[in-house]
């Protein structure tokens, strides 16, 4: 099997030096460089009030939310801030995976019950619909911010530890993939607090677990469920057992996932989300063009190359 593969590349470098391909991986990389050169310089100034991003590792981000004293919870500016990070790392080429954690005690409390943005609309003299046309915007504001991690195609890892609760199981079920520590429990608890969840949990958790009926059991009731239970149903796939050995195993995962083709990777996330949202043939349809494209990439012949060659593989920034 190796030697026909020795034997394609080998045709396949042949081709290239009769300029076949050379000249249409070349053209790709001019447009890209032309495309990037036409963008605007990637902002990648990560100073934030609510947040701290750290670079563990060479293409790693380590988003921290950061606000212990308030229990990492959630207001305004946390989600503008956090939709303002995510965009930001999108286009960053020096991010190519990304790990979610949280400061202190806690991984997040949900919603900041304190402040106060949410009642003067509801408490406004307005009539009824303009307040809802306000209220509207605003939760579609707070939406954007837990789909930029969604739409930001570096994955990214959440690593809870302790208490993960409402806003924060919206959050992280926009996430690619959830470590959580032994003690960690989670809480749909938007019922107790008289709302129905509004920023993705009732949209995306249950895709996650696959199971119907125990995402409205935990939906209706607000009843806690612990790691061992949320990897049971396939919310987290890995429990370790202090934060220190989750960040870690965050880290060796995130660093493997960032030594992989970025447009493999990036390209498996966008195919990902899309087929969860579209049926198997539009699926594929759009896997089909996707790859026509992408298979064009000077990654696919670095990898393969490095397979026959026993080497590892270096790619490009994307
Ligand atoms: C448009 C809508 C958009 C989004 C909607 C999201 C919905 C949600 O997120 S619903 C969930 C809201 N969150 C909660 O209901 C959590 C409530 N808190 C708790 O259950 C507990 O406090 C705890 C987080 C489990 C921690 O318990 P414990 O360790 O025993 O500490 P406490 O003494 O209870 O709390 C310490 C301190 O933190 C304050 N606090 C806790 N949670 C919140 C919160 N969500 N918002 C604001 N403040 C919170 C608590 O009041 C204490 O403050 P002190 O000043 O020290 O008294």
């Amino acid at each position: 099997m190796f030697a026909s593969l020795r034997t394609s590349l080998r045709l396949l470098g042949q081709q290239t030096s009769n300029c076949v391909l050379k000249s249409s991986t070349e053209q790709n990389r001019n447009l890209v460089l032309c495309a990037r050169a036409m963008s605007s310089t990637p902002n990648t100034n990560y100073d934030f009030q609510s947040l701290k991003v750290h670079s563990p590792a060479e293409f790693v981000k380590h988003v921290e939310m950061n606000r212990p004293n308030k229990m990492n919870t959630m207001n305004p500016d946390v989600w503008r801030e956090v939709e303002e990070c995510f965009d930001k790392l999108a286009d960053d080429e020096e991010c190519r995976v990304v790990i979610l954690s949280g400061a202190g005690k806690i991984f997040t409390a949900g919603l900041d019950l304190t402040d106060t943005s949410l009642l003067q609309i509801v408490t406004s003299d307005e009539d009824c619909s303009r307040k809802a046309f306000k209220m509207s915007k605003f939760i579609t504001k707070f939406q954007q911010s837990f789909t930029a991690i969604e739409k930001c195609p570096k994955p990214v890892i959440a690593a809870v530890h302790s208490a993960c609760i409402g806003g924060g199981i919206d959050m992280i079920s926009a996430c690619d993939i959830r470590y959580c520590t032994q003690d960690a429990w989670f809480q749909i608890k938007e019922v107790d607090v008289g709302l129905a969840a509004d920023i993705g949990t009732l949209q995306r958790f249950p895709k996650i677990v696959g199971n119907d009926s125990l995402a409205r059991e935990l939906t209706y009731t607000a009843r806690k469920f612990y790691s061992d239970e949320a990897k049971s149903i396939g919310f987290v796939s890995r429990i370790l057992q202090d934060k220190e050995q989750m960040m870690k195993a965050a880290l060796d995962v995130a660093t493997c996932i960032a030594a992989k083709s970025p447009v493999a990777v990036q390209g498996s996330k966008i195919n990902l989300i899309y087929s969860r949202d579209h049926s198997v043939s539009e699926g594929l349809d759009y896997n089909a063009k996707w790859n026509s494209a992408m298979l064009q990439s000077d990654d696919l012949m670095k990898a393969a190359t490095a397979f026959v060659n026993k080497s590892k593989p270096v790619f490009a920034k994307l």
